[in-house]
Parts: C-alpha cells; sequence; structure tokens
C-alpha cells in the first residue's frame, strides 16, 4: 500500500485507501432513526437442525465502523450464525439486515458491500493466488486495471507476493487465510465477516492479517469476526458479542461485557457458565494412573 490520503474522488472498493464509508454520505437506507444505519441488524433469528436448535432466536445489533468480536463455546452457533447473516444458510426464521439492506430480500445489494472469509474456505485450488485474485476482482465487477493494481498491493501487504505464481493447492493454511482474506477485501467491502481468521496462522502472519484489519476499522469499515482465543479478542475488538446455547448471553462495547472481571476471558468464563479445572473424573490420566 502507498498510504496516500486522497480526498474525495475516491471510488468505492479502494483498498489501498480504505474511505470512511458514511462521513457526509446520503444515506439511502430507511431505518427510521438518525444517523448511519447499524452494520448488521439481527432480529429473531432461528436455525435448527433436527431437533437441536442451532440459533435459538437472537437479536443482534453491531454498530458501523467497529471491530467486533463473536466469541463462544465450540458448537454455541457462531458459525450457523455468520453463515446466515452472510447469505450462505437461510434462516429458519428471522430477519438479517446489512447496512440496512435485507440479506434475503436484496442479496445482490448486500453482497456487493461485505466480504466473507468463511469456516472452510473454499477456493479454487488449480489457479495462482494470482489468479485467484484477478478471477474474484473481475467477478466482483471491477476493470482489469484497478484488479491489477489491488491484487499487487494486497499481496505485497500480506506477504504473499513471493508466493503470486504458485497454485492455491500448494498453499500453507496461513497462506490460504491470507489469500481468502485479500479475496474478500479486493471489492473494499462495508463489513468483513471472517469465520476463525487467526487460525492455524503463525504470529509473523496473524500481526499482518491484523495490521490489515485494524487499517480497515480505522478508516471506517466493520470487522466481525468469530474466535476462541479470548486475548486476541481483547486486544483487537472493541465491541463483543457472546454466544452460548445458540442464544447471545451478553453483547455491547468490550468495556461493559468485561464488567469488573478482571480478563475477558473470566468474563466470558462466568457468562457461558463454564468452571475452571476441568478434569477431575481424568483421575487414571498421567503418571498416577500407569
Ligand atoms: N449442518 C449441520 N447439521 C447438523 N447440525 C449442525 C450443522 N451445522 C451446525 N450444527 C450444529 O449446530 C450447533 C452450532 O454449530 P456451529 O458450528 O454454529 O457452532 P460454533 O459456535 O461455530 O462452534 P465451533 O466454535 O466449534 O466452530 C452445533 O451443535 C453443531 O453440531
Amino acid at each position: 500500500m502507498d498510504g496516500s490520503q486522497g480526498s474525495g474522488g475516491t471510488t468505492r472498493g479502494e483498498t489501498a485507501r480504505l474511505e470512511p464509508y458514511y462521513g457526509g454520505s446520503a444515506r439511502t437506507d430507511d431505518d427510521g432513526g438518525d444517523g448511519p444505519p447499524p452494520a448488521v441488524r439481527v432480529r429473531g433469528l432461528w436455525k435448527r437442525f433436527g431437533e437441536q436448535a442451532a440459533v435459538a432466536g437472537i437479536d443482534l445489533e453491531v454498530p458501523a465502523g467497529r471491530f467486533v468480536g463473536l466469541v463462544g463455546p465450540n458448537g454455541a452457533g457462531k458459525t450457523t450464525t455468520l453463515s446466515m447473516v452472510t447469505g450462505l444458510l437461510r434462516p429458519d426464521d428471522g430477519a438479517v439486515q446489512i447496512v440496512g439492506r435485507d440479506v434475503w430480500a436484496d442479496p445482490v445489494a448486500v453482497k456487493s458491500r461485505i466480504g466473507v472469509l468463511p469456516e472452510g474456505l473454499r477456493l479454487f485450488e488449480r489457479l495462482t493466488g494470482r489468479e485467484l485474485l484477478v478471477y474474484t476482482g473481475r467477478l466482483r465487477g471491477l476493470p482489469i486495471a484497478e484488479v491489477e493494481r489491488r491484487t499487487g498491493r494486497l499481496l505485497d501487504v500480506l506477504d504473499l507476493s513471493g508466493a503470486r505464481h504458485k497454485l492455491v493447492v500448494d498453499y500453507s493454511t496461513g497462506m490460504r487465510k491470507k489469500i481468502g482474506l485479500a479475496a474478500a477485501l479486493l471489492h473494499n467491502p462495508e463489513v468483513l465477516f471472517l469465520d476463525e481468521p487467526f487460525e492455524g496462522v503463525d504470529p509473523v502472519s496473524a500481526q499482518v492479517i491484523r495490521g490489515v484489519l485494524e487499517r480497515y476499522t480505522a478508516t471506517g469499515g466493520t470487522v466481525v469476526f468469530s474466535s476462541h482465543v479470548m486475548e486476541l479478542v481483547e486486544s483487537l475488538c472493541d465491541w463483543v458479542a457472546v454466544m452460548a446455547g445458540g442464544r447471545i448471553v451478553a453483547s455491547g462495547p468490550l468495556a461493559d461485557v468485561r464488567g469488573t472481571a478482571p480478563t475477558l476471558q473470566d468474563a466470558f468464563l462466568a457468562l457461558v457458565g463454564a468452571e475452571r479445572g476441568g478434569g477431575q473424573d481424568l483421575d487414571w490420566l498421567g503418571r498416577g494412573g500407569r
């Protein structure tokens, strides 16, 4: 990225110069209130798999321009929620709006405004990293010159330039996350949804991803990411939603959710009703059992 900061005249979708999204721009959305609509608004969202309610009627409102962590124990419903919010999975009931647009009634408008790094990311394995980004950019309707420019910048910033001619199938886990993130950012979305973006990523790559995301939110973008790593969420996020058993058990600014607990981890354990120090029943485990 060149770090240049133009004022005005920058088209949406400029990765190198991520512009604030709402400042001074005319609202096209009708949320009935003052100011911009929330980045995400979820009402009464349900998803059942057989007898089990994976997501049990959640309501959530995520303000725009925040770095949002969606946390919860295994099986809490995070991936199911993110899949429904991003239009990948149809809810049984409920409504989702992204920046004031209904995900299911207005899918094209929503999909042009969001970037998604889903769980179990499936990529075109037989393309090189560069080809994948160029293809994605063209699918997004960007002019080829712009696609080339953004592709070069993203590959540089994400430290993938040396692997740009390598097939994606030969990428490591961390490289796959980074190329997936680049593909999700290419059209400069307003809201970025990332399912476990740091899973399997080494500390150097994690730092690179973190820098890109911090820059993105600093210029007005909204990041919503799921994670189990409380330290990471605490250090990155300014807004948190905690899920357990398919429900939102707390949401709001990080400081409010943490409350008087010393760390987010402590607050999280209290919220989800977990006890520290499990394993008491495993008396055979370790030296004493041999
Ligand atoms: N396609 C499916 N069919 C049946 N059950 C499902 C399906 N997808 C999710 N579930 C169930 O729904 C519940 C929520 O799963 P989900 O993957 O959303 O949780 P999660 O919070 O993302 O978990 P993790 O942190 O372990 O990834 C789990 O009990 C899971 O087994």
